[in-house]
């Protein structure tokens, strides 16, 4: 729970008011601090690896909005490509060049993509991605994996994690039965389970849409035997696989997941870093199935706002500033340095405990034992990462606020910034143990 001192006021007054405006006063469930016990922070400005709350404390943000932000906040590219597009006019509602650059830069960084369209959510991606590939195969089933989240789609609103899993609505109401009966839900990390599917359904089946790397039931890394299954079962089946990368898309690679895995889907989702702050999704992928959205095909899928020049202007500014140059290995020695500490810290104080990563997305699990699927997960002491989370806040380090999530460094973070964290870590562990 939160310190009992007013460290907190300002958020705490300003929540309170919030709350009457808004459902929960929050515009998204899984920043509302519900799944640690308490109430979040209200957020005034932000600078590379930190944010500053209402009540003027400084914290290193682990969380980056949830993924975008992997220059870092206020990256001054970014900053002086919007400055220099406000004045133009904020949106038209009609074709320009900022689109087209934008599309380029994801078509050369993702080697599966070969056309797409830009949308102005992770969800709106993924959502069309299901509709594309149900237009192109004519089938109705798609299949999903427990714990993974692919935004608030109704279809894919099945055994979801995320705030889904952490707030107990993983099949939320509101989705029909009729919905839900097209999904099929398997476990992740099993071949032999995705292999079932394609047998008894295989002519049946759309999509199999996934995340790459798993970050919303915390980090959970494909086996090699699932990737197989997944390059292989679809395919022979003529269904289309549907990658997810709005989380690792431009995080774990310029190519996203897929290129260090060795993957080759149909259709990719990307969104998060692709706006660079900004609302912005995208879905791409063969050219023959592209072929078949509106207005070239016969799929609808429309925005009032998609390719927006603001957030063209941010999302090419930021994937620029990634190609020219890439910041991964230093991902990667941070992201190392961080399960090294964290496993330690863990370790010292006798803490059933495992953390997993790939790259700059990392999860300390309070699990005996490796978590491989949503049923490792769901067996985790999220009491303990509730008392975890606040120890740490209250050492100005800001954690996603739920033990089923990534976290995430930024290229702005430095070693004594990690080392920072583990010091906190080993103290917060401790007293939450
Ligand atoms: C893998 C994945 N897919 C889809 C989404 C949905 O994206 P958005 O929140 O932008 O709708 C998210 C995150 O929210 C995600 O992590
Ligand atoms: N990993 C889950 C998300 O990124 C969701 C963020 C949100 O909906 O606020």
């Amino acid at each position: 729970m939160p310190a009992a001192d007013n460290r907190y006021a300002n958020s705490r007054a300003a929540f309170a008011h919030a709350k009457t405006l808004m459902p929960g006063g929050v515009n998204s469930p899984a920043r509302a601090f519900g799944a640690v016990g308490g109430e979040p922070l209200f957020i005034a400005r932000a600078e590379g690896p930190h944010l500053w709350d209402l009540d003027g404390n400084r914290y290193l943000d682990y969380i980056g909005s949830w993924g975008p932000m992997i220059l870092g906040h206020a990256y001054p590219a970014v900053v002086e490509a919007l400055a220099a597009a406000v004045p133009l006019g904020t949106s038209y509602g009609a074709p320009t060049e900022g689109e087209s650059a934008l599309a380029q830069l994801i078509i050369d960084s993702v080697p599966s993509v070969e056309r797409v369209r830009l949308v102005n959510s992770g969800t709106e991606a993924t959502m069309s991605a299901i509709r594309l590939a149900r237009g192109y195969t004519g089938r109705d089933r798609v299949v999903k994996f427990a714990g993974n989240y692919h935004g608030h789609v109704d279809s894919l609103l099945v055994a979801a994690g995320s705030a889904a899993a952490t707030l107990a609505v993983p099949n939320s109401p509101g989705v029909t039965a009729g919905t839900a009966a097209d999904t099929i839900v398997l476990p992740y990390n099993d071949a032999a389970a995705l292999e079932e599917a394609f047998a008894k359904q295989g002519d049946e089946i759309a999509a199999v849409i996934f995340e790459p790397v798993c970050g919303n039931m915390g980090v959970v890394v494909p086996s090699p035997a699932f990737v197989e299954a997944l390059s292989n079962l679809p395919r022979e089946h003529g269904a289309l696989l549907v990658c997810d990368e709005v989380m690792t898309g431009f995080r774990l690679s310029l190519g996203g997941a897929q290129e260090r895995l060795g993957l080759e889907p149909d259709l990719t989702t990307l969104g998060k870093i692709v706006g660079g702050g900004l609302p912005v999704g995208a879905y791409g992928g063969r050219s023959d199935v592209m072929a078949k959205v509106l207005p070239e095909g016969p799929v609808f899928q429309a925005g009032t706002l998609s390719g927006n020049p603001l957030a063209t202007a941010a999302g090419c500014a930021t994937l620029r500033a990634l190609r020219e140059n890439p910041p991964y290995e230093k991902l990667e020695k941070l992201g190392e340095r961080l399960e090294k500490g964290l496993a330690g810290a863990a370790k010292a104080a006798g803490v059933p405990s495992v953390v997993q990563r790939m790259g700059s997305m990392v999860t300390l699990f309070f699990h005996d034992g490796p978590v491989r699927s949503w049923s490792d997960a769901a067996e985790c002491d999220t009491a303990r990462f509730g008392r975890y989370f606040w120890e740490m806040l209250d050492r100005n380090i800001y954690l996603p606020c739920s033990q089923y999530e990534a976290l995430f460094i930024s290229a702005a973070h430095t070693e004594a910034d990690i080392d920072a964290t583990i010091a906190a870590a080993k103290e917060a562990i401790a007293a939450a143990a």
